[in-house]
């Protein structure tokens, strides 16, 4: 079978798209199709664009090496993670984080992110202005840390981000720029291991303490390590430290980004923040949070739904194929760099009607622009065999702490808002808003 020559960039559209990869992509899609190249030399990469190119990569995970794709995120997660897994590792590993995001699990993480939202509330003096982004990002990753690994490793909560964050500030180089710094030695990558050996060094103490007090598993990390010794083929240390570290990296940029834009959306689209308050004052009055009660706030739920589908913080997944591939008659050469993208498929209007506007209620069936889901026309957590495995967790946090913000808090937005960064969108400037505290008795 013949194959057609895939589109190309030209070099002035090339350098409007590094300026705004956001209105870049789209544009490309538009003007050049389905598949194009972007991009020179180690910065190459073929878009491949819309449901169809989704449901391929999904569909055959076998034909890209997930190692190879996430290689410049290595330094950070550590050989054994999800994320740069393939193959029977990956299918074994997965299995035995599964059961730190079972439901029952889910409940008390739950419990945990309503009292930790209220404890940063109270801190909040009424009538000042604050990044909105900044506060929220601090909370998550301490409900990811304490929910997950305990209060011991919370206890060292900034310690931990402080170290994590030397690696994660490299992703937001130019590519080749960070797949130079992944594979040659250099002071930066030197730096960013030190401080991730000091992480794994505190989870190794939490793993040992836990052994000789033989704690009960009440936590995401009691699971693993019931799950990694009750198993034929367990986990070792350093494949539980790999998974410890990546579920906090991959969980809490990705979350708080998120966290961010489900607020700014509800804030700025008139009518939104009220009629979201008033949903949960009628189904919960005062009473706990809990995950039977969020899965009842339907509009709550559209909120947040919307707001990850206009603004999905993983913009574009990328792959790398281990093999020759064929995918809408064009030729992908093995090594071939690969990007599809929540963001534009999230913004075709062949998948979705007026795809532009927040509308909350298009996810309740009835409503005019409501369409069925499917996993290749709404993709925030990826899909197939590596779809984000948080997924559950993220959704509970991000309805716990917007539950919280609407009973506790009337919001101001005080300066615009722009996005940054593909690999975790998050705003350029955080979210600048005027907080007044609402009075005991009126969150209810
Ligand atoms: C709104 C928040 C989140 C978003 C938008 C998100 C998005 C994603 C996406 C798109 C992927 C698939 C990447 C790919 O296929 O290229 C992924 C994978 C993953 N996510 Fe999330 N994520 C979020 C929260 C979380 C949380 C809270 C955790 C853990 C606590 C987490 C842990 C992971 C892990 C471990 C993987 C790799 C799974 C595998 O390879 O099997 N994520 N996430």
């Amino acid at each position: 079978m013949t194959t057609a020559q895939v589109p190309r960039l030209a070099p002035a559209e090339v350098l409007r798209f590094a300026a705004d990869p956001f209105t870049g992509m789209l544009r490309a899609q538009r003007v050049h199709g389905d598949v194009v190249e972007v991009g020179y030399g180690r910065q190459r990469s073929t878009f491949l664009f819309g449901p169809e190119a989704n449901s391929f990569v999904f569909a055959n995970p076998q034909l890209f090496s997930w190692r190879d794709s996430f290689e410049v995120m290595l330094p950070v997660l550590g050989e054994s993670a999800l994320l740069v897994s393939d193959g029977e590792g990956h299918r074994r590993r997965r299995h035995l984080v599964l059961p730190a995001f079972h439901r029952r699990r889910i409940e008390d993480y739950v419990r945990l992110m309503a009292r930790n939202t209220a404890a940063t509330v109270n801190r909040w003096e009424t009538g000042r202005r604050i990044d909105l982004y900044r506060e929220l990002r601090a909370l998550i990753r301490r409900n990811t840390v304490e929910s997950l690994y305990g209060s011991r490793l919370a206890a060292q909560n900034d310690a931990i981000g402080a170290r994590l964050q030397i690696a994660l500030d490299a992703t937001d180089l130019p590519l080749g720029l960070q797949l130079f710094l992944t594979r040659c030695p250099n002071p930066l990558t030197a730096r960013a291991k030190r401080a991730r050996r000091w992480v794994a060094g505190r989870i190794q103490a939490e793993i040992e303490h836990r052994r000789r007090h033989l704690e009960p598993d009440g936590d995401g990390l009691g699971a693993l390590l019931a799950a990694a010794h009750g198993e034929r083929c367990p986990l070792d240390d350093g494949e539980i430290q790999d998974q410890v570290i990546s579920l906090i990296v991959a969980g809490y940029e990705t979350t708080s980004a998120a966290m961010a834009w489900v607020v700014h959306a509800a804030l700025s689209t008139p009518g939104t923040w009220e009629q979201a308050r008033e949903s949960v004052t009628e189904l919960l009055g005062d009473a706990p949070v809990t995950v039977e009660a969020l899965e009842k706030l339907h509009y709550l739920d559209g909120v947040v739904q919307e707001a990850l589908r206009l603004h999905p913080p993983v913009v574009v997944l990328p792959r790398v194929t281990a093999q020759d591939v064929e995918f809408a008659g064009r030729r992908l050469p093995a090594g071939t760099r690969l990007a599809i993208s929540p963001y534009v498929t999230h913004r075709m209007s062949r998948v979705w009607t007026e795809p532009s506007r927040f509308v909350p209620e298009r996810w309740l069936s009835g409503h005019r622009l409501h369409r069925e889901v499917t996993p290749a026309g709404f993709l925030p957590f990826g899909g197939g065999r590596h779809r984000c495995i948080g997924a559950p967790f993220a959704t509970a946090e991000l309805k716990t702490i917007l539950v919280e913000l609407l009973r506790r808090t009337d919001l101001t937005p005080a300066a615009p808002v722009t996005p940054v960064s593909i690999m975790a969108m998050r705003p350029r400037r955080g979210v600048p808003v005027v907080v007044r505290r609402r009075k005991a008795g009126s969150h209810g």
